[in-house]
C-alpha cells in the first residue's frame, strides 16, 4: 500500500509573533504537492499555536511540540491533550530527544505524583496512549546517541523506544513514527540515505515482528536530523524513508522544498 509521504516542520523555541506571522505567510503562498500525496504538518512554540492554527492554510496540519501524561490537574508548567484538543490542534510530537536528553523523558520514567497515585514507569510510552486515547495524533520520536551508534547499539536503543510506545498502544493508524539520530539533530551532520534506511529497514521488520505485517506496511517511518532542501531528495529516495520531521529548515523557505521530494 502506497504511505503518504509526511513532513513534519518542528519549529522547537523560536520565533515571536512576527516571526510566525511571516512564516505561515511563506507556508500559505507556497505551491505544494496534494494532501493525498504529501501530508505537512508545523510544529510551532505552544504560545503559538492558536496563532497559527488561525492563520495556517486549511491543507497543513498543526502539532503541539509535547503534551502532558495524563489529564490537566496540578501540574505547574505543563500542557494537557485536552487542551490541544479544546484547541483543535491534531498533531503531537512526543519522545523528542531533546526532552529525553534535557529534561530526562524517557522510556521508563519513575514519577510519583499525589494525584496519579501511581508509579508513571513507561512515561513516553503512557504520554503516546493518552494522547491517541483523547483523538490526536501523535509524531514518536525515537533515535540514538553518538556513543551509542559508535557502541553498535543502534537498533538495540531504538527497537527498546519503539517497545516501549508498542507497549502502550494497539492502534498505530494514528501514529508517524519518526527516527531522529541525536547526533544528526542540529549538527548538519545528516544521516546517509544508507545509514536511514538501514535503520528504518530494521524498524519496519521489528513493527512487522510486534506488531503485525499490516501495521509495519501502514505506519510512516520518517527520519530527522539536518534535513534540508539539498540532501532531502536522495533521503526521500529510500523505499523505507517515508518523510522527515525538520528541525532548522523548517523555519526556512526551503522548507516548502522538503515537502516537494517525492514530485
Ligand atoms: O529535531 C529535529 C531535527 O532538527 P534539525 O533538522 O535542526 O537537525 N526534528 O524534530
Amino acid at each position: 500500500m502506497a504511505r503518504t509521504f509526511f513532513v513534519g516542520g518542528n519549529w522547537k523555541c523560536n520565533g515571536t509573533s512576527d516571526d510566525v506571522k511571516k512564516i505561515v505567510g511563506v507556508l500559505n503562498g507556497a505551491e505544494v504537492p496534494p494532501e493525498d500525496v504529501v501530508e505537512v504538518v508545523v510544529s510551532p512554540p505552544y504560545v503559538f499555536l492558536p496563532l497559527v492554527k488561525s492563520l495556517l492554510r486549511s491543507d497543513f496540519g498543526v502539532a503541539a511540540q509535547n503534551c502532558w501524561v495524563r489529564k490537566g490537574g496540578a501540574f505547574t508548567g505543563e500542557i494537557s491533550v485536552e487542551m490541544l484538543v479544546n484547541l483543535n490542534i491534531p498533531w503531537v510530537i512526543l519522545g523528542h530527544s531533546e526532552r529525553r536528553l534535557l529534561l530526562n523523558e524517557s522510556n521508563e520514567c519513575y514519577i510519583w505524583n499525589i494525584q496519579l497515585l501511581c508509579f508513571s514507569l513507561q512515561f513516553v510510552g503512557d504520554k503516546v496512549a493518552y494522547a491517541l486515547s483523547q483523538g490526536l495524533k501523535v509524531i514518536a520520536c525515537v533515535g540514538e546517541t553518538l556513543e551509542q551508534r559508535e557502541s553498535g547499539s543502534t537498533m538495540a536503543v531504538v527497537a527498546a523506544q519503539t517497545k516501549a510506545i508498542a507497549e502502550r498502544v494497539l492502534n498505530w493508524d494514528n501514529i508517524v513514527l519518526a527516527y531522529e539520530p541525536v547526533w544528526a539533530i542540529g549538527t548538519g551532520k545528516v544521516a546517509t540515505p544508507a545509514q536511514a534506511q538501514e535503520v528504518h529497514t530494521e524498524l519496519r521488520k521489528w513493527l512487522h515482528e510486534n506488531t503485525g505485517p499490516e501495521v509495519a506496511a501502514s505506519v510512516r517511518i520518517i527520519y530527522g536530523g539536518s534535513v534540508n532542501g539539498k540532501n532531502c531528495k536522495e533521503l526521500a529516495a529510500q523505499p523505507d524513508v517515508d518523510g522527515f520531521l525538520v528541525g532548522g529548515a523548517s523555519l526556512k523557505p526551503e522548507f516548502i522544498d522538503i515537502t516537494r521530494d517525492r514530485i
